[in-house]
């Protein structure tokens, strides 16, 4: 990459690049990093936003493609020397069959690194998650844990099942030859639960408070903490790491991050209040309105609506017995490896993230 990097001829690809944090990315790149010639976005769906920024000095070249289908994906890879893989099927709610999560998340995954591998790129950064440590299906709590924390990493559900192997795959596939005869260089980023401008989770809460006549009802106990962190930062933090990945591959090679900032532990329906609140919303209750254990009925009475209303209709509801769990269980990372490791600090101070964020939430349809 070294020559590349000198007369500044980068050639990048995002896949997913159109998905909520793979638009960040792909803003970011263009914003933050001079050496890129060409930004290539390859995702299922193509957003209309990409056509603005073909008017640049970068070539923004859109592929609209498939990770499952290995031919696809070796096509956009040829060429580039640095690959970004965020695509992925993020659906913890029942919307999709466990063998289309396992087909896009592990063989999609898996169709990446072989492409790199034949067409000889170098430099695949993975956008993992959280989820592939946890938390698991004890409900263990993890507290401040950093990558090397023990912690029982044992999962059910298809989509932290998926994340976790497709996680292996990347890091196993650290040092192949690629064409060329040279080494791959791998890393995989665990984002805790992400946030900002664009999260669909953030705005169907806000639906449902609008709904309620500006109201939202507290589920889980204040106590229940979560890590989160500001899409821009994770952004951020997907551009540094292909900018250092070269010249420190023998440190970071194969290596995981969690990725994280300086947004403040809180549980998750408070941490949502502090966009949603100054939008007009309101959580009713200081504890939650509800006893746990009709949560968990309904929860359950939920997936039994689901299997039973498959031949005629989606019922996907956020609620139920997996996303309570993750809900009802204290995740928070606390580390500082990725500053170590290639000098990261959060781009986007916690005000600003916040800031940011509220700007959008105010801009999301039905708002006031
Ligand atoms: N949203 C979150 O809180 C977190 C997300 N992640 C990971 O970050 C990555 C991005 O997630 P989000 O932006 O939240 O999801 P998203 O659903 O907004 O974006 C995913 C993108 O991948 C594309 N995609 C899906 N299937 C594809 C296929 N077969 N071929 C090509 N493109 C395909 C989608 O069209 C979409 O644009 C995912 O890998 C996810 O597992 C990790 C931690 C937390
Ligand atoms: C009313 C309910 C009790 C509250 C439901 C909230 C849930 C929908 C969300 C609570 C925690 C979220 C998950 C967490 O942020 C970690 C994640 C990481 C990912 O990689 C993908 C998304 C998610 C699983 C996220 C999904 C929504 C929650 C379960």
């Amino acid at each position: 990459m070294a020559d590349s990097a000198e007369t500044q001829e980068l050639v990048y690809l995002v896949t997913g690049g159109c998905g909520f944090l793979g638009e960040h990315v792909v803003r970011m790149l263009l914003q933050r990093e001079p050496r890129l010639r060409e930004l290539r976005i390859f995702d299922l769906h193509l957003g209309p936003w990409l056509e603005e920024l073909k008017t640049g000095p970068v070539q923004v070249t859109a592929i609209q493609g498939d990770v499952t289908q290995a031919h696809e994906v070796a096509a956009a890879v040829a060429g580039a020397h640095v690959v970004i893989h965020t695509a992925g099927l993020v659906d913890v709610f029942g919307k999709t069959s466990p063998e289309t999560i396992h087909e896009v998340n592990v063989q999609g995954t898996q169709n990446v690194i072989e492409a790199c591998v034949q067409t000889g790129t170098r430099f695949l950064i993975y956008t993992s998650s959280m989820e592939v440590v946890g938390p698991n299906i004890k409900g263990q709590p993890f507290y401040r844990g950093n990558e090397n924390t023990p912690y029982e990493a044992v999962h059910r559900h298809p989509y932290p099942c998926s994340k976790a192997l497709a996680e292996q795959l990347v890091l196993e596939a650290n040092g192949r030859e690629v064409l060329g005869g040279l080494p791959l260089v791998t890393c995989a980023l665990r984002p805790t639960g992400i946030y900002g401008e664009g999260h669909q989770i953030m705005r169907d809460f806000y639906h449902q408070g609008l709904r309620l006549g500006g109201r939202l009802f507290r589920a889980i106990p204040a106590s229940v903490e979560h890590g989160r962190v500001y899409v821009g930062n994770v952004a951020w933090m997907h551009v540094l790491v292909a900018r250092e990945l070269e010249h420190r591959a023998a440190l970071m090679g194969g290596q995981v991050y969690f990725c994280y900032d300086n947004s403040p532990y809180k549980s998750y329906e408070d941490f949502n209040m502090e966009f949603l609140g100054p939008c007009g919303l309101r959580l009713v209750g200081t504890r939650p309105l509800m006893p746990y254990w009709l949560l968990v009925l309904l929860a359950a009475l939920n997936t039994l609506l689901q299997w039973l209303l498959r031949p005629l209709m989606l019922y996907a509801p956020l609620l139920n017995p997996y996303t309570l769990a993750v809900a009802n269980t204290t995740f928070t990372v606390s580390t500082d490896k990725a500053r170590r490791h290639f000098g990261y600090e959060p781009l986007f101070s916690w005000e600003e993230s916040r800031t940011r964020t509220i700007r959008w939430v105010q801009t999301v349809e039905g708002s006031a």
